[in-house]
């Protein structure tokens, strides 16, 4: 699993931060106060270029008024925070945009300028900012306002600003800078999905994980053996040996050493057993101290060898929370799936040979007969 990491990804993430709303604000509220913080830094970059191009054109009929609604925009995320509303910073944000953009078109002529097909942006920032209603809302405003500038003022525009050497860079600028700052826009959004992604997707591994592992040894749990149970019904008359293993005097060792101990015992057992596991077998914790192993591939010698491995093994263990309270052994009983045979009559057949091992005196592994 990867994740995406950028250079001032930290800082990005305590100013995102400073503005986001409580844990218990859902997914889609948290994107949209996202998005609301990155148009305002993208607004913070690109209106002082805007604020300075139309300064040095000469143009302060456009210069103020953008100066004018800036702080509407900026501070849009400020609004959210304060007032806890994300349609009322959504709104005044796309109002002041609206505002300046109408009053842009207006000076350059009229619904025919290059500047009014920026009304786009409008209803493209509702979207953004999480509401289609207000982005049907503003489409039908822009539109509104462009049919009523064409009636009022027709095929009026005046370029004439713009005919000389210096302002033609002026413009190209102006392009430039626009271009950068919706790539970083657009980059900064995608690298927000990336990321919710990524999160999603360690949080289903540890979901899946929880579902499946026993929380006190860490190995496979009786749902997870259930399933990789049914998998074996399903996959015809492969050889397949069937193993229970049960803790001897557990209970014993529990009354004598303590709980802590009980538990410690279990989970040293259970990492024995499953560094000997292969990956074609299956292993998990089947009930209190009882473990079952599903060996493919094996027949019955076979399984018997390498439990009786395991049976050493074990106990060899020196468990310190034990100190010299108890050993550790277990008993073991297996049975061969035989042909046209379900598993739990396999596991039934295993449960008899492992009960034959406890009253044999235990610390033994004993082949299902019957
Ligand atoms: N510490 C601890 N003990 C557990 C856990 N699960 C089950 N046990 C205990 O395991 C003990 C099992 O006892 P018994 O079924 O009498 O079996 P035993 O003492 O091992 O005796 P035999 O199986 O006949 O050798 C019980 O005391 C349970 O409380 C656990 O997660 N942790």
């Amino acid at each position: 699993m990867s994740n995406t990491n950028w250079p001032g990804k930290a800082l990005y993430e305590r100013y995102l931060g400073y503005f986001m709303p409580s844990g218990d604000a859902s997914t889609e509220h948290r994107i949209s106060v996202a998005n609301l913080v990155i148009v305002s830094m993208m607004g913070a970059l690109l209106v002082p270029a805007f604020v300075a191009e139309y300064a040095v054109l000469g143009m302060w009929n456009l210069a103020l008024p953008l100066l004018a609604v800036t702080p509407f925009m900026l501070g849009a995320p400020l609004i959210y925070r304060c007032s806890g509303s994300l349609a009322l910073a959504r709104e005044i944000f796309i109002l002041a945009l609206f505002g300046f953009k109408t009053w842009e078109s207006i000076v350059f002529g009229g619904a025919v300028s290059p500047g009014s097909l920026w009304y786009i942006a409008c209803p493209l920032m509702a979207i953004m900012l999480g509401s289609t209603g207000s982005a049907l809302t503003w489409l039908a405003i822009s539109s509104a306002s462009l049919v009523a500038m064409q009636t009022a003022m027709g095929d009026n525009v005046h370029f004439t600003v713009l005919a000389t050497a210096y302002p033609h860079f002026a413009y190209i600028f102006s392009l430039i800078g626009v271009s950068v700052a919706i790539a970083l826009f657009l980059a900064l959004i995608e690298m927000g999905r990336r990321d919710a992604f990524h999160r999603l997707e360690v949080a289903n591994h540890t979901i899946n994980e929880l579902a499946i592992r026993d929380a006190l040894t860490g190995v496979y749990n009786r749902r997870r053996l259930g399933e990789e149970i049914d998998r074996t019904d399903a996959s015809g008359n492969e050889a397949v040996c069937i193993c229970l293993l049960d803790l001897d005097r557990f209970k014993w060792i529990n009354d004598n050493c303590g709980h802590a101990a009980g538990d410690e015992v279990l989970k040293v057992v259970a990492a024995t057993i499953q560094q000997e596991v292969r990956q074609q077998d299956c292993f998990g914790r089947y009930g209190g101290e009882e473990f079952l192993l599903l060996l493919r591939h094996t027949g019955i010698e076979g399984g018997e060898q390498f439990v009786e491995r395991i049976r050493q093994r074990i106990e060899a263990l020196q468990i310190p929370s034990l100190r010299d309270c108890a050993r550790v052994t277990v008993s073991a009983g297996i049975a061969e799936r035989r042909a046209g045979e379900r598993c739990a009559q396999t596991i039934s057949r295993a449960d008899a040979a492992l009960y034959a091992a406890k009253e044999a005196g235990r610390n033994r592994v004993m082949l299902a007969t019957a």
